[in-house]
């Protein structure tokens, strides 16, 4: 375990019946930070939650926590919270009510537990619904209180599974942002399971990218976005052209391809965003297959020699139809070096 390790993964291995789902997991987080585990579905985020959480047995491996090696406590001794997707709350009892279970349950003295429960509500921005019963409230204020409910029993991390998944577009980004602000406000460590990438983006200190068991990556969001190691993490965080280099060259369906420029060969694979693709200029062609608008952004999927290439360009450019012959190009400086292919 490092120094700066609050919290701290090591060799976690879980296995379900002889089935492996996270295999020889290490992980080191510093107190007060915010981690995304990012991964498509069955990659073994929840299990590793279910892991730190207590409500699985590791087949081998180590968690410790704040110092004190925390693997084969029991989920109640553990002082971690969970929020899951479902939010659980109970249907009979108000918002007051709901956040204050927990500690109810602990046999706090009363005033406290006003205390507490009046100042989780309000770091939510729910004060004013503490009367209320959850069927009386929207998605994302019910997820606040699930969020307040655990903030109350003040845990030493956070974990939450999906959290905004169910709700809509909307809500969600306005939950990521209350999420961020209240991580930062009471300083909190949270890990949050998502398979959306703008999500992981947009609120992690930190992001893990899993892949069947295992870390494909662990990174900053500027780093993950800009510097992706693999072809899966491209292809996880939008670089919709992805290729394998092979002698310097391109591999694509009609053989070997150069660029003008010449690629560095200890690379494994060559990734361009939508945006990174030049288009109507450069040595390659391609039919437009499709378009589509997106607002300020044009999105064209073309027909070429090298596969399919998606490229993006301005809105306000004149719009070319389906069937048109444009010439692209794949500059390198747009490029992102993979260090690894598949
Ligand atoms: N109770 C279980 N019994 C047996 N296998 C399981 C069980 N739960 C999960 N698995 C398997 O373990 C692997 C990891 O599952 P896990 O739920 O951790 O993935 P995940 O990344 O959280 O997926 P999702 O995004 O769909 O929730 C998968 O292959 C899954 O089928």
């Amino acid at each position: 375990m490092s120094d700066r390790a609050f919290l701290s993964l090591e060799n976690l291995t879980l296995s379900y019946g002889s089935s492996i789902a996270v295999d020889k997991f290490n992980l080191d987080i510093r107190k007060g930070e915010l981690v995304a585990f990012l991964g498509p579905s069955g990659c073994g985020k929840t299990t590793t939650m279910r892991s730190i959480a207590g409500l699985l047995a590791p087949t081998s491996g180590r968690i410790t926590l704040d110092g004190t090696d925390i693997t084969r406590v029991s989920a109640n001794k553990r002082n971690v919270g969970l929020v899951f997707q479902s939010y659980a709350l109970f249907p009979h009892l108000t918002v007051f009510e709901n956040v204050a279970f927990g500690l109810r349950l602990k046999r706090m003295p009363a005033a406290d537990i006003e205390a507490r429960v009046t100042a989780g509500l309000k770091s939510v921005g729910l004060s004013a619904f503490s009367g209320r019963k959850p069927a009386e409230l929207s998605g994302g204020q019910q997820q606040r209180v699930a969020l307040a409910r655990s903030m109350v029993m003040e845990p030493k991390v956070l974990l939450l599974d999906e959290p905004l998944s169910n709700l809509d577009a909307r809500l969600r980004v306005e939950m990521r942002a209350e999420l961020q602000r209240v991580q930062k406000e009471t300083g909190v460590t949270m890990i949050f399971v998502t398979h959306d990438q703008a999500e992981a983006l947009s609120l992690a200190d930190r992001i893990v990218v899993m892949r069947e068991g295992l870390i494909e990556q662990i990174g900053t969001p500027e780093e993950i976005y800009n510097n992706p190691v693999s072809s899966f993490v491209a292809d996880f965080v939008g670089f919709e052209n992805v290729f394998a280099l092979s002698d310097g060259k391109l591999a694509t369906p009609a053989g070997a391809v150069a660029l003008h420029e010449t690629l560095p060969r200890n690379a494994a694979g060559f990734a361009w965003r939508p945006a990174g693709v030049a288009l109507d200029t450069g040595p390659f062609k391609g039919r437009v297959k499709s378009v589509s608008f997106t607002g300020n952004l044009r999105e064209y999927l073309l027909d070429t020699p090298l596969g399919p290439i998606t490229a993006e360009v301005s809105a306000a450019l004149p719009v070319h139809e389906l069937g048109t012959e444009l010439s692209f190009d794949l500059p390198l400086k747009a490029a992102a070096p993979l260090q690894r292919f598949a």
